[in-house]
């Protein structure tokens, strides 16, 4: 099976942590995820997240941190998600695209249903930030 590649932001601001819905028809749908999407062509990893979260989120990234590379085999569909920690951004997150988002702290993050492949960039996300 082809592997997906997805470009996956993780938007954080004093540790709160931006996080939208995905819509019910979508893989996944219902859950909630980093907003982020597939790389088209022979875009770079960064220029499709830059694209992704003005697309679905409407912010202007300027720079990015590597966080994890998750690779997973949902048996439908195998993904790669290349994850990034955003930090540097202008425009307020906001769902452009009728989908649900908002600000949780690190510390609630884990009260909220995730994609099977998002345990490991959650587990990251909690120890980076506890060592900030
Ligand atoms: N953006 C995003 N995608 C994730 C996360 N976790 C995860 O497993 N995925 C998977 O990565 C894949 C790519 O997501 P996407 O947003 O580009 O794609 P999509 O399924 O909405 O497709 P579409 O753009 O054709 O409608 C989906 O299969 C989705 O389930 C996550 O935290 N963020
Ligand atoms: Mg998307």
């Amino acid at each position: 099976m082809k592997v997906v590649h997805v470009a996956v932001g993780v938007i954080e601001r004093d540790r709160n942590i931006f996080i939208t819905r995905r819509a019910s028809h979508q893989h996944q749908g219902g859950k909630w995820e980093f907003p982020g999407g597939k790389c088209e062509g022979a875009e770079t990893v960064l220029q499709a997240l830059s694209r992704e979260l003005h697309e679905e989120i409407g912010i202007e990234c300027h720079s990015f941190q590597p966080l994890v590379v998750i690779q997973h085999d949902y048996g439908d569909k195998q993904v790669k998600l290349d994850t990034h920690w955003v930090r540097d951004f202008a425009g307020e997150p906001t769902g452009l695209e009728g989908q649900e988002g908002r600000w949780v702290a690190v510390e609630e993050l884990s009260s909220y249903e995730f994609p099977e492949a998002n345990e490991e960039i959650l587990k990251r996300v909690v120890s980076d930030l506890s060592s900030l």
